[in-house]
């Protein structure tokens, strides 16, 4: 265990080179600019499929939008929300409470505010100007990427899909060999993020699907054969939660470790727990998940539309989006401000938490010493039964045992951090109370 167990710093943009700062000044603009580029090609589609208004509606939210970039740019104060809603009115709050704690509005912008505040402020802000217009208010501004992130994942779906069946086919199945190729599955599903490519089409993690073995050595903290043996023994009765990441494939794999404890009794239920509104480019609302499942019921090949089918009617799975996924806390205050999710993640067999943003909300997004101590890192999450499953991609990171940062040590320059934000290593952490 670290002996330094004092609580980091939170990232934050303002520090030239560091990963946040590019984030800020270039990863953000572009991702805006891309959602200002297609909603001028959809401009006529929305005059001709909605009427005049959406054309209107169109037009302001791309003005906000630009309005919104001229600011993360020049580093202005981060505006208040229109107290349209409590989601928003609570926003205002947290906006005034760190004003107080920075010493002024001034000091609270898109740089010097954390990282992790600013960038949840900036999906907000987009979901604030769509609510904000007449006829768009449901409309999903990163809906066609994701769409095309999933066409493109179909070759890995595809093989997937056939691999569950044929496991169900199989008395012989190897289950806990099952369970630990799922969950390397679902681990490396992450590195597919829109986020992480500004809505670019990201290098397929597919491929990594048949090699799995090889780059079990990029996982830094390898708890996985420990929740095999949880899964596989300890969860029976009881409900498996999963707190999303991205829809497309990294959903389908999340799906599909679901779908194998399920099927063989080693879970209750599943609970899925996604995003009430765009949110990080590609995570998955609840739109997201009905459009994937039915896409896959859709699809050609027997397989995959057998598995989407029976998604669509499992009773063992739900869905849901509480407010707090969507707000700018830590998971730190899961605890005082969401208290009955809180408990039922404690009473739960297990939380899988996928993904970066995740665990950046785990361990509050801090600038920790690599080795400290995952469960002083998480504070009172430590209390519930977790499976963090994370590819790098920010530079935060806790619970790595010095052996593996050897390895980091003898192929990066004390100074190159890109380890922390690559996506190719990655975490499995396990933290049982
Ligand atoms: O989809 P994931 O794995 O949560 O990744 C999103 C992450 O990627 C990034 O866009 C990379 O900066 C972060 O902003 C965010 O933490």
């Amino acid at each position: 265990m670290s002996s330094q167990l004092k609580i980091a710093p939170p990232l934050v943009g303002n520090i030239r080179g560091s990963f946040a700062y590019t984030t800020v000044k270039d990863r953000w603009p572009k991702i805006v600019t891309k959602v200002v580029d297609q909603l001028h090609r959809k401009y006529h589609d929305l005059v001709k499929e909605v009427n005049e208004q959406a054309g209107k509606d169109a037009t302001y939210i791309i003005s906000k939008i630009s309005e919104m970039r001229y600011r993360m740019e020049t580093n202005k104060p981060l505006l208040d929300f229109e107290p349209t809603d409590s989601h928003f009115v609570e926003l205002n709050a947290e906006l005034k409470k760190l004003r107080a704690e920075y010493g002024g509005d001034e000091k609270v912008t898109f740089y010097d505010a954390p990282w992790l505040f600013s960038e949840c402020y900036l999906y907000a802000k987009l979901h604030e100007f769509v609510l904000a217009t007449e006829t768009l208010k449901t409309y999903d501004i990163f809906a066609e990427e994701k769409k095309k992130a999933y066409d493109d994942s179909l070759a890995q779906i595809t093989a997937i899909s056939v691999e569950l069946v044929d496991w169900e086919a199989d008395p012989q199945t190897d289950v806990k060999a099952a369970i630990l190729r799922l969950i390397q599955v679902a681990l490396w599903g992450n590195k597919c993020d829109l986020s992480l490519s500004c809505g670019d089409p990201h290098q397929m993690a597919g491929n990594m699907f048949n090699q799995l073995d090889s780059f079990r050595h990029t996982i830094l903290a390898d708890d996985i054969d420990a929740a095999v043996e949880h899964l596989a023994t300890k969860c029976a009765g009881r409900t498996l939660h999963v707190v999303l990441d991205n829809s497309a494939l990294e959903l389908f794999t999340d799906m599909a470790l679901a779908e194998f404890l399920v099927a063989r009794g080693l879970v209750k239920d599943v609970v899925f727990h996604g995003k009430s509104y765009p949110w990080f480019v590609s995570d998955v609302t609840a739109n997201d998940y009905n459009w994937v499942l039915q896409s896959l019921a859709d699809n050609e090949n027997q397989a995959v539309s057998t598995i989407g089918k029976r998604w669509q009617r499992r009773p063992e799975f739900s869905f849901r989006h509480a407010d707090f996924w969507t707000t700018t806390h830590s998971y730190w205050d899961l605890k005082s401000k969401a208290p009955m999710l809180f408990d039922e993640l404690k009473s739960s067999a297990l939380t899988i938490f996928k993904g970066d943003l995740n665990y950046r909300k785990l361990v509050a997004d801090r600038d920790w010493p690599y080795d400290i101590d995952l469960k002083f890192a998480v504070q009172s999450m430590s209390e519930i039964p977790f499976f963090a499953l994370r590819t790098l991609k920010a530079e935060t990171v806790a619970g790595i045992s010095q052996k593996s940062l050897d390895v980091i040590k003898a192929k990066y320059e004390s100074t190159d951090k890109s380890w922390m934000f690559s996506s190719d290593w990655a975490v499995a952490q396990l933290n049982l109370p």
